[in-house]
């Protein structure tokens, strides 16, 4: 690249564009409390909402431009009077805000979605610019379909925008249609044909409709821009935009080959990600880069033999940097002996040669009923599993109540009755914010046990109307992430089963050492 130290501003569309994901839309409260979050994460700007668009998106921008300090709070409008003027007064009480102007310039567009000549095109252009400018000092202007405009035209429709006051440059791939090549040409003609392009700042919005999205923003900054536009999770219009945790983690894990840098705090990027999640109720794929489940979870004997090695052999980034607590070698059909002989170390057991040889035999024998192996089971092999069994608190009796409608009687409430591993019964009972709270808050008072709850998800393992479901639990004990599992036809039962599966092992981590090498012999 030519300009070795260059900046490269974060602008996260995840309020705006991401919101236009069907099944996205937030409340002002959601937006707030998710603009907080971008800010801490470090985005030079965020894009709040589309005041025009509805009294409830009003409102949040209105709540975000008061209370959010760090970003530049930016809004989106139509080039249209009014749509203008709502940006100015949502932004009210905003420290820098910025209103962002769009109009279509592909001849597609032009034709079939405005029915505007080029010129007119120009002409809404220039008016939407120039009455923002009017209102804020920083106005954006997007050349919507840019990608599949005439590069002439763009060039004039941008320097048009310059003159009448635009300081920002975004030039949106709308539909995701365009190529790694095609875009950074693009850019770099522009930058050569823009007349005063050094008066604003260039700008990329990459869809994913073909899956390009990153390596389209990558490639537009290696031709000149330095603002990429992005969402958190890739979330957006259709396929979605530009995943804002892939494209600052390329730039960072490859930044002496784009010589160019955020701000962004990497390590609030998994937990930015997962307040998302929740908010949408939207889930990131497993396999997602940088803040999926399996992003660094090694499952296949050859990688975990590496990664004991060193861990360099097959991660490129820490997952630490990005906000996951350590990496995950996940026990499978796939591991090898090396992994197994040190999670069962992990776990406390220091087996001999021939001992280990006949545990990974029967380990591989599990492992190919079972997706994932569990410490629980490997325990239970290397124990005897009525050993494990017998060696906890099991449950015996179950009762949740809950519902809907602000009645007393509908809190969420749990019972459970448990046997211990000395043939003790103890029954205890809890409220909670929702049955599955109150079920676990009944469990610790049962056991004495307090879990660290880090995450819980529940999935069906089997299809039909009596399918399992399968409850996962990761809590945090001494500091290290353990995971429990149950299965059961009942949600609550497996959730139940999950919560005692991780309390029993912390109960038997502690017991004398003595007694659990003993059954290995
Ligand atoms: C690529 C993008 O992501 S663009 C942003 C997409 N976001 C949104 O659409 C936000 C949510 N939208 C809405 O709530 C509504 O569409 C509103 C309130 C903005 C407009 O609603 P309506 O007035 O009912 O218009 P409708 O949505 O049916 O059609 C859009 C109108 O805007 C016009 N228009 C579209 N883009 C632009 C533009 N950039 N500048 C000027 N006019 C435009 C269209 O030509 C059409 O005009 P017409 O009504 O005269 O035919
Ligand atoms: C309004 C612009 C920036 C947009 O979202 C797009 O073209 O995809």
């Amino acid at each position: 690249m030519n300009d070795p130290a260059a900046r490269v501003r974060i602008f996260d569309t995840s309020l705006r564009d991401g919101e236009q994901s069907p099944g996205c839309s937030m409340t002002a409260a959601q937006k707030l409390r998710f603009a907080h979050a971008l800010a801490e994460l470090g985005v030079d700007a965020l894009e709040a909402g589309f005041p025009a668009s509805s009294d409830a998106d009003r409102d949040a921008v209105r709540a975000i431009a008061r209370e959010v300090r760090g970003s530049t709070v930016a809004t989106l409008a139509r080039c249209h009077e009014g749509d203008i003027d709502a940006c100015a007064a949502a932004l009210e009480g905003a420290a820098h805000p910025r209103i962002h102007v769009f109009i279509s310039t592909s001849p597609l567009h032009r034709e079939h979605k405005l029915g505007l000549s080029r010129e007119q095109v120009v002409e809404r252009a220039v008016m939407g610019v120039s009455r923002a400018r009017r209102l804020v000092d920083d106005v954006e202007f997007s050349a919507e379909d840019a990608l599949r405009t005439e590069p002439e035209f763009l060039a004039e429709i941008c320097s048009a925008a310059i003159a009448a006051g635009a300081t920002t440059l975004n030039i949106p791939d709308t539909v995701g249609y365009t190529t790694p090549s095609e875009i950074r040409a693009l850019f770099e003609y522009l930058r050569a044909n823009v007349r005063d392009a050094d008066r604003a700042v260039f700008s990329a919005h990459c869809h994913n409709d073909l899956g390009l999205a990153v390596a389209n923003s990558l490639a537009a900054i290696e031709g000149g821009a330095r603002q990429v536009e992005c969402t958190i999770n890739g979330i957006g219009e259709r396929a979605g935009n530009c995943a804002l945790e892939e494209l600052v983690m390329a730039l960072r894990v490859r930044s002496h080959y784009y010589g160019a840098h955020t701000r962004i705090d990497s390590r609030r990027l998994v937990p930015t990600s997962r307040l998302l999640s929740r908010i949408t109720g939207m889930a990131v794929q497993r396999n997602k880069a940088v803040v999926g489940q399996n992003a660094f979870a090694h499952e296949s004997g050859i990688h975990q033999h590496g990664m004991l090695k060193h861990r360099g052999t097959y991660e490129i980034m820490r997952p630490e940097d990005v906000g996951w607590s350590q990496s995950q070698m996940v026990m499978g059909r796939h591991s090898g002996r090396a992994a197994l002989a040190d999670r069962l170390q992990a776990l406390g057991f220091q087996l001999e040669e021939a001992a280990l040889n006949r545990t990974f035999a029967a380990f591989k024998t599990l492992a190919e009923k079972k997706r994932e192996v569990f410490d629980a089971d490997l325990e239970a092999l290397v124990l005897g599993s009525d050993a494990v069994a017998h060696r906890g608190w099991r449950l015996s009796r179950l009762h949740v109540s809950t519902g809907a409608g602000g009645e007393a009687d509908t809190m969420p409430t749990a019972s459970v009755q448990l046997h211990g591993a000395d043939g003790e019964t103890v029954s205890e009972a809890a409220v909670g914010d929702g049955p599955v709270h109150a079920l676990f808050a009944a469990l610790a008072r049962a056991t004495g046990i307090e879990l660290d709850v880090d995450s819980y998800q529940v999935s069906s393992v089997t299809t039909g109307d009596d399918a399992q479901g399968q409850a996962q639990v990761i809590a945090r004990v001494d500091g290290v992430e353990v995971t429990g599992s149950g299965t059961s036809t009942d949600i609550l039962e497996a959730s139940a089963h999950a919560w005692l599966d991780i309390a029993n092992r912390q109960s038997r981590a502690r017991a004398p050492a003595v007694h659990r090498h003993a059954a290995i012999a």
